[in-house]
């Protein structure tokens, strides 16, 4: 019974052990539609704001419909959403809608993803333009189309309300007639104000007071008052600040397509009749075969199949030495060739590349919402009714039961209503966390939603695997010992005869030596891998045993003295493995990995930062224990199989604070997923791990985890100060307009002053 297809899995086939863990449903990375160009001739618009903002290109490519359980999912995409008074406006509007079941939001994309039933997408559609705005769905006749920037809006109708404005209060100042600079200010006021005008009646019609429909009210009010000139300056002023709003949230959207840019449009690409071409790197197919000259950046990932050089991977992994890649090694889009020349073939499309998974990976992360997020979309749905209530009280209340001035009185109230929008305090954490994203990206650590980033400052534990993870993962056999009266090199011969049929570690470094010294290779019937402790199978007839002291000792084979030699070899941190038959125990063999530089230097930068830290493997507990020793980890569990490590970070779990777990993403799937933050390294390799952990770390340094806490600490620290400012800011003017030293076109300025802030705050993160 030859089974030449069953393999020892410990290497890449468990694929389906985490896939349960994370299901993910949207394709649209994998999808080839990309969006068209935004045709409408509405422009985007900064937060809340009037819409003279140039158009950005919309980053992501807008993914197909999907089918779910519960209806279609349609990414609809809105170039004016991209503010949460959008955003309610939207929630109201299609959440009262039959049909509708789910709503998510990305505003730094601007895309919402709509669940609802079949073929009710049309009536959504509605709804949305019902709003004023311009939705668009995928569509596969435009998906080849390239984005043509739509043309910036006319500047103009802006500089004439600015000389309008300067004008009216400059009569008011001369003492010329009134009736000169009320029409100036009406000049002004409707040169740059019908956008915003429009969007406040859109609001107030459907219920919601954003910044326009207060900003509308505000200005309107001013201009029955009299305030002529106030009510011009306070529109221009406000168009001016949104226009600079837009362009600094322009910049955050823009780190991300930063990344995506870095993939060259074009590769050189061997043609059927043997010439090489220049073609468009979109349009290559896997197994192609793609040239690369030195200094070039390289479109597609690949595999090199001739030719060698250093690779800089710094736009993937974050780290800017040189990596030496070889025939056989993988290449990925985007990293920079350095020295020599090679060949390569396509192991990827390029919207399939390990770069377009991260930038895909990413933006999906915008769309979740933080925790603090959350809090504070709470907070200003109740904020700005708050403040309505107090300017109407304010309006009527004095005047009425105290026989104050009305003017006055009024006055307060309309400037109240501009401090009412909540806009800087909103605005300023999704920049936060989008800036920080991308600033972990930029250093090679993927993390999956801002909820990660924010809980990665909690951690209290950190487990980490210790093969692969704190090693090397490439063992080399260093003794073998036989044991009973065979023959040495017939043990040799049955052992790497086993271990040839395994990919884990233990067994590699097993048959790595036996192909250097030439050891005969046997036919193994029955194979099979016993998981945690090694394998078995026949040869000539005659069941045979390679595993650790665990399988011999469970087998009833294990002895006193046997357990003294194991143990000599495993405080030396090396890990033994037993060959035996079903009577005896014929010899031992012992492997060692080494640890990595980085990970001494890792822990010590862990414990600096009060994480305490714990090792998991499946290994011996004197070899566990050698190990930690050597990088200084406070704690090394032994003798864990999967399970017992789930065990573990329950515990640890437990006892209060986060745990995080660190692994390569294949054998440690149920920890990792159980774990309230699970980093998978070397993500870069293997698909499936920037898919499935919270957080992906490109390649196998553990510095990574420091800098990812270092940095989740200074993204709270900005969230922080946001939250302060923007509420402080508030605060000083509602005091400075109760006690009637605040005026309209302060509020204004200090309303968007503040939005400004707290956005230029937020991208201080993107310079870390
Ligand atoms: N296929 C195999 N070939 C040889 N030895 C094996 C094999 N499978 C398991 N073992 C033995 O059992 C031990 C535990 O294996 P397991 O796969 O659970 O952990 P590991 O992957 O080696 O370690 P870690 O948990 O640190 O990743 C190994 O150290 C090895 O001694
Ligand atoms: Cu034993």
């Amino acid at each position: 019974m030859s089974d030449a297809h069953k393999h020892d899995s410990h290497g890449h086939d468990h694929d389906h052990d985490h896939s349960h863990s994370h299901a993910h449903e949207s394709d649209s990375c994998c999808a080839p539609a990309q969006s068209g160009a935004p045709k409408a001739s509405s422009s985007a618009t900064a937060c809340c704001g009037t819409s003279e903002a140039p158009v950005v290109q919309p980053v992501a490519q807008l993914g197909k419909q999907t089918t779910t359980g519960d209806g279609v999912r349609t990414p609809i995409r809105i170039m004016q959403m991209d503010c949460p008074t959008e955003e309610g406006l939207l929630r109201k509007k299609l959440g009262g809608m039959q049909g509708v079941t789910d709503m998510e939001f990305n505003l730094m994309q601007r895309v919402l993803t709509v669940t609802h039933a079949p073929k009710e997408i049309e009536p959504i559609l509605a709804a949305v333009r019902s709003l004023g705005f311009t939705p668009e769905i995928a569509n596969s006749a435009s998906s080849q189309e390239e984005s043509t920037p739509e043309p910036a809006k006319p500047w103009w109708p802006l500089a004439l309300a600015g000389v309008a404005a300067i004008a009216s209060e400059a009569v008011e100042w001369a003492g010329l007639p009134t009736w000169m600079a009320a029409a100036l200010a009406l000049v002004a006021v409707f040169a740059c104000g019908i956008t915003t005008y429009k969007k406040g009646w859109i609001a107030i019609r459907n219920g919601n007071l954003n910044i326009n429909a207060l900003m509308s009210i505000a200005v309107t009010g001013a201009l029955v008052l009299g305030q002529w000139p106030e009510a011009a300056m306070v529109m221009v002023l406000f168009t001016i600040a949104e226009l600079i709003e837009a362009k600094s949230l322009d910049r955050a959207r823009n780190a991300i397509r930063g990344l995506m840019q870095l993939a060259p449009e074009r590769a050189t690409v061997l043609q059927a009749d043997g010439t090489w071409q220049d073609v468009a790197a979109k349009s290559v197919a896997v197994d192609t075969r793609v040239r690369i000259k030195p200094g070039e950046r390289i479109a597609l990932d690949g595999k090199i199949v001739s030719g060698r050089s250093a690779v800089n991977q710094a736009p993937i992994t974050g780290e800017s030495l040189p990596v030496e890649k070889a025939e056989g090694d993988p290449v990925f889009a985007g990293t920079i060739n350095e020295s020599g020349s090679f060949e390569y073939t396509v192991t990827a499309a390029a919207n399939d590349s390990t770069l377009a998974r991260i930038i895909h990976a990413v933006e999906e992360a915008q769309g979740a919402r933080a925790p603090t997020q959350r809090f504070v979309d709470q907070f200003a749905r109740v904020y700005t009714p708050v403040v309505f209530a107090i300017a109407l009280a304010v309006a009527i209340l004095p005047p009425l039961l105290m026989g104050a001035d009305w003017f006055t009185w009024v006055y307060k109230a309309l400037v109240l209503l501009v401090i009412a929008c909540p806009c800087a305090l909103v605005i300023s954490t999704p920049v936060t966390i989008v800036s920080g994203l991308a600033a972990a990206a930029r250093q090679g650590i993927l993390v999956k939603g801002g909820v990660y980033l924010e809980e990665g400052r909690k951690l209290k534990w950190l487990a980490l695997d210790k093969t692969g993870t704190i090693t090397h993962g490439k063992p080399a056999q260093t003794d073998f010992v036989v044991l009973s009266g065979m023959k040495e090199a017939e043990l040799r011969s049955l052992a790497a005869s086993l271990a040839g049929r395994s990919d884990h570690p233990v067994s590699k470094a097993l048959t790595e030596a036996a192909k250097r010294d030439n050891v005969a290779l046997r036919n193994v019937d029955a194979f099979e891998a016993l998981p945690g402790r090694g394998t078995k199978g026949v040869i000539d007839g005659k069941l045979f045993y390679l595993g650790n002291h665990r399988l011999i000792h469970e087998q009833g084979r294990c002895s006193d003295e046997l357990e003294a030699r194991l143990s000599v070899l495993e405080e030396q941190g090396k890990t033994v493995i037993l060959l035996a038959d079903d009577r005896e125990v014929h010899g031992m063999f012992a492997v060692a990995d080494t640890v990595k530089d980085s990970s001494r230097q890792a822990i010590a930068e862990l414990h600096d930062l009060g994480i305490k830290t714990v090792m998991l493997t499946g290994d011996n507990a004197h070899t566990a224990k050698a190990i930690a020793a050597q990088v200084g980890i406070d704690e090394a569990r032994g003798d864990l199989l999967p399970e017992d490590k789930l065990k573990v970070i329950e515990s640890k779990i437990g006892q209060g604070g986060a745990v995080g777990m660190v692994g390569d993403g294949i054998n440690d799937a149920p920890a990792l997923a159980r774990a309230d933050i699970g980093f998978a390294m070397g993500a870069a390799g293997t698909g499936t791990a920037i898919e499935t952990a919270d957080v992906a770390l490109m390649d196998d340094d553990l510095r990574k985890l420091p800098r990812f806490v270092r940095l989740s600490r200074s993204t709270h620290a900005l969230l922080v100060q946001n939250i302060v400012l923007a509420l402080g800011i508030k605060a000083v003017f509602l005091v400075l307009t109760l006690t009637g030293a605040g005026t309209m076109w302060m509020a204004v300025f200090a309303d968007v002053g503040a939005s400004l802030l707290v956005v230029g705050n937020g991208l201080r993160l993107l310079r870390k």
